[in-house]
C-alpha cells in the first residue's frame, strides 16, 4: 500500500509520518509532500529509522509524483489557528489549498481513498467532494473528514475522570468538527454513569479541546502530536479495512442526509473505504438537544464549502 502525506513537513505532517514510517505494514510506501522546502530532509531523516516502510519526499512541484500510485492521501496542508480564532476564520487560506490539493488526487490517483484534516474540516470536505464530482471520480465511500482527535481527547478525558485505563474507554462522537458541532455520546461509554453536570462539563471540555491547545501553545499553533496520533489510527484503521479486516471508526462522510449532508458517525472500513454507514443508536435527551442545536450551523458549514467550490 501507498500513503501520501500532504503537508508532511508541518507540525501534523511530521508526527504523523514518523508514527506511519513505524507503523506501516512491511512494504508499504510513505510519500511525503509539502511546499515547504524542508521535505526531501524530512524523508532522510525518517528513512534512517529502520523499518521496511520506504519513505520519499517530494518538494512543490512534484505533486503529481507524490501522489501516483496512492492508496490513502492524507492531507494536513494548511494554516493552522492562533488565540483568538475559530476554525472558520482559516476558510479563506486552507479553501484553496485543499482544492487544489484534491485535484490533484483526481488527476494522479483517482481511486486513493482521502482524509481530510486540514480545517475548517466541516467545510473543507465538501469542498473535496465537489472537486471530486467535477472531475468524474467522486466516490463517497472514499472521502473522510478526520475527527479521530475527537474521539481520542473523549476517551483520555474520560479516562482522566474516572481513573480509567483510557486505552479501554470508547466515545463515539458525531457531529461535525469544530464548536458544538462536535457532540460526544457520553451516555454510551460503557460501564460508566455520569452526573449531569459530569455530563454537561465533559462535552464543553471536548467541543473546546482544540482552543485548550491554541491558547496554551499561545501564538505557536494548535494541536500536532495528538493530531498525528489520531491522524495515525484513522489511517491504519483504513488500511486494514482496505486489506480486507473490517474496523470501525467515527469520521466525516457523505451519509444517508439524515441530519446533513455530511456527518460524522460511525463508520464500517473495509475493501472500498466507507462500506457501511452505523447507527450512532439512541441519544440521550440532553445529546438530542445538542443535535437540535447545532445542525443549522453544520449545514450552513457545508453550504460554503459547496458554494465555494462550485
Ligand atoms: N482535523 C483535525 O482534527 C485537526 C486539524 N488541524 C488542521 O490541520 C492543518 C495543519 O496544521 P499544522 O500541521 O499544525 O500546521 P503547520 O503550519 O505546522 O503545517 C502545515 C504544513 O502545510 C504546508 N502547506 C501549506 N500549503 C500547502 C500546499 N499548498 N501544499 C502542500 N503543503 C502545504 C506548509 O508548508 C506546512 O508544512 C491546519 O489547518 C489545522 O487547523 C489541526 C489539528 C486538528
Ligand atoms: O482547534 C484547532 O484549530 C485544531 C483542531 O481542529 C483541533 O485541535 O481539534
Amino acid at each position: 500500500m501507498k500513503v501520501a502525506v500532504l503537508g508532511a513537513a508541518g507540525g501534523i505532517g511530521q508526527a504523523l509520518s514518523l508514527l506511519l514510517k513505524t507503523q506501516l505494514p512491511a512494504g508499504s510506501e510513505l510519500s511525503l509532500y509539502d511546499v515547504a522546502p524542508v521535505v526531501p530532509g524530512v524523508a532522510v531523516d525518517l528513512s534512517h529509522i529502520p523499518t521496511d516502510v520506504k519513505v520519499t519526499g517530494f518538494g512543490k512541484d512534484d505533486l503529481a509524483s507524490a501522489l501516483v500510485g496512492s492508496d490513502i492521501v492524507l492531507i494536513p496542508a494548511g494554516v493552522p489557528r492562533k488565540p483568538g480564532m475559530d476554525r472558520s476564520d482559516l476558510f479563506n487560506m486552507n479553501a484553496g489549498i485543499v482544492k487544489n490539493l484534491v485535484q490533484g488526487v483526481a488527476d494522479n490517483c483517482p481511486d486513493a481513498c482521502v482524509g481530510i484534516i486540514t480545517n475548517p474540516v466541516n467545510t473543507t470536505v465538501p469542498i473535496a467532494a465537489e472537486v471530486l464530482k467535477k472531475a468524474g471520480c467522486y466516490d463517497k465511500r472514499k472521502l473522510f473528514g478526520v475527527t479521530t482527535l475527537d474521539v481520542i481527547r473523549s476517551e483520555a478525558f474520560v479516562g482522566e475522570l474516572r481513573g480509567l485505563n483510557p486505552e479501554n474507554v470508547n466515545v463515539p462522537v458525531i457531529g461535525g468538527h469544530s464548536g458544538t458541532t462536535i457532540l460526544p455520546l457520553l451516555s454510551q461509554v460503557e460501564g460508566v454513569e455520569f452526573t449531569e453536570q459530569e455530563i454537561k462539563d465533559l462535552t464543553h471540555r471536548i467541543q473546546n479541546a482544540g482552543t485548550e491547545v491554541v491558547e496554551a501553545k499561545a501564538g505557536g499553533g494548535s494541536a500536532t502530536l495528538s493530531m498525528g496520533q489520531a491522524a495515525a489510527r484513522f489511517a491504519l484503521s483504513l488500511l486494514k479495512g482496505l486489506q480486507g479486516q473490517d474496523t470501525i471508526e467515527c469520521t466525516y462522510v457523505e451519509g444517508p442526509g439524515d441530519n446533513a449532508k455530511f456527518f460524522a458517525q460511525p463508520v464500517r472500513l473495509g475493501k472500498n473505504g466507507a462500506e457501511e454507514i452505523l447507527s450512532y443508536g439512541k441519544l440521550s435527551a440532553f445529546e438530542q438537544k445538542c443535535m437540535d442545536d447545532m445542525l443549522d450551523g453544520l449545514k450552513g458549514d457545508i453550504q460554503k464549502g459547496i458554494d465555494f467550490a462550485s
